[in-house]
């Protein structure tokens, strides 16, 4: 990490009381279009997933045209999603201090924290995350000594549901390529996931702050939940930047790198981002789901053929997730083995190297 840049990462500012945007959060002029998003085209499609006729067919469209879709008819109870809403809230309106305590620890994946990918920016983002993988008990001790088992049960009981619905969604998009369970032996048993709450306070500036920048997730598929309040933007090309929408007890459903490279670049990993507004904290929870540990993802066999050759090489999730963690955005062409075919792969991929 750059020097100048890893010392303003040394410092977790208490945005909820900053009345004026500093220097440090401020991403670009009010005069920037680029930043701007789209709001004359339609958003993500929403599928109904009790839909049995179409729901596969609308899933594969979706994945190859956006790489992203809302669902409804999911079987997640809106008393659950409330209850890690206020989980999150909850924490998140803990004074700093204690916030801190549970802190992640420079090398540690787990805890309190900026943004991950903030070491890549020179620009601070106007939003704070807290990252659960596996049992969140150790850091629920830390910032409620004696209150922790109330956080603790609702985390355990949203992972648990959330890893039943994840199966689900990753078998019907699987299902949309035309693959079975006799063709991914692997992916039977259950994946490996982590749990991200982000929070977005209400910013004195918005339009020129950023409260997650552009990243796509290095995942198969990511489950996100947001308040009610709009915040989350996708990049679809030829459209730009467009917001999905909240809407009430829907879930947004993402492709993420790993199903990328599964899908041998039919399927691309959308990027996507978050804005913030100037009135309303907005709040999400990310369930990030991969595969079981030690498997190694690469092109499905049944998508490969002459015409087809494998675009990545095998991989396992948490090498990948290193080379996430240090090349960020190039790390989807870092493992990549030749250079993309016109419409075929992703659009975005530009920095493709040959290979062999
Ligand atoms: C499993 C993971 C994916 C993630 C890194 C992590 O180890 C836990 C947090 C995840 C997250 C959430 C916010 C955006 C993101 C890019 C980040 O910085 O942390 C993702 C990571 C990812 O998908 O690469
Ligand atoms: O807050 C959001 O809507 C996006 C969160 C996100 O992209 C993530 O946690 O990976
Ligand atoms: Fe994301």
């Amino acid at each position: 990490m750059p020097s100048i840049i890893s010392d303003i990462h040394q410092k977790q500012l208490d945005l909820y009381t900053i009345k004026e945007l500093p220097e440090s959060h401020a991403w670009r002029s009010s005069l920037d279009h680029d930043y701007q998003s789209n709001d004359s085209v339609e958003s993500i499609p929403v599928i109904d997933l009790n839909d049995e006729n179409f729901a596969i067919e609308k899933i594969g469209h979706a994945c190859k045209t956006w790489g992203a879709f809302q669902i409804i008819n999911h079987n997640i109870s809106q008393r659950l999603l409330d209850n890690m809403e206020a989980a999150g809230k909850r924490l998140f309106s803990l004074p700093m201090q204690q916030k801190l305590k549970a802190a992640r620890s420079a090398d540690g994946i787990a805890g309190y924290g900026v943004a991950r990918i903030s070491s890549f920016f020179s620009k601070l983002m106007w939003s704070e995350g807290f990252t659960i993988v596996g049992s969140p008990l150790d850091h629920a001790r830390q910032l409620w000594p004696h209150d922790y088992k109330k956080f603790c049960d609702v985390i355990e009981e949203y992972e648990k549901e959330m890893e039943k619905l994840a199966g689900r969604l990753m078998w019907l998009m699987l299902g949309s390529l035309g693959i079975s369970k006799d063709d991914v032996k692997w992916a039977v048993g259950g994946g490996c996931s982590a749990l991200q709450l982000n929070s977005y306070p209400a910013c004195p500036d918005p339009d020129r702050a950023m409260g997650l920048a552009a990243h796509t997730d290095s995942t198969i598929l990511t489950i996100l939940h947001q308040n009610n309040t709009s915040g989350l933007q996708v990049f679809k090309e030829g459209n730009g930047w467009v917001t999905v929408p909240p809407l009430p007890g829907a879930l947004v459903i993402n492709v993420g790198d790993l199903l990328h490279i599964l899908s041998n670049g039919l399927y691309p990993s959308v990027l996507h981002r978050a804005v913030v507004n100037r009135t309303r904290h907005r709040l999400s929870v990310a369930y990030l789901y991969g595969p079981p540990s030690g498997v190694k993802i690469s092109p499905l066999s049944k998508l490969v053929d002459q015409g087809h050759p494998p675009l990545y090489r095998p991989v396992t999730w948490s090498e990948y997730l290193g080379t996430k963690a240090k090349h960020f955005d190039k790390a989807l062409s870092s493992v990549r083995l030749c250079a993309p075919r016109i419409g075929f792969g992703n659009p975005k991929d530009r920095n493709s190297v040959p290979v062999g």
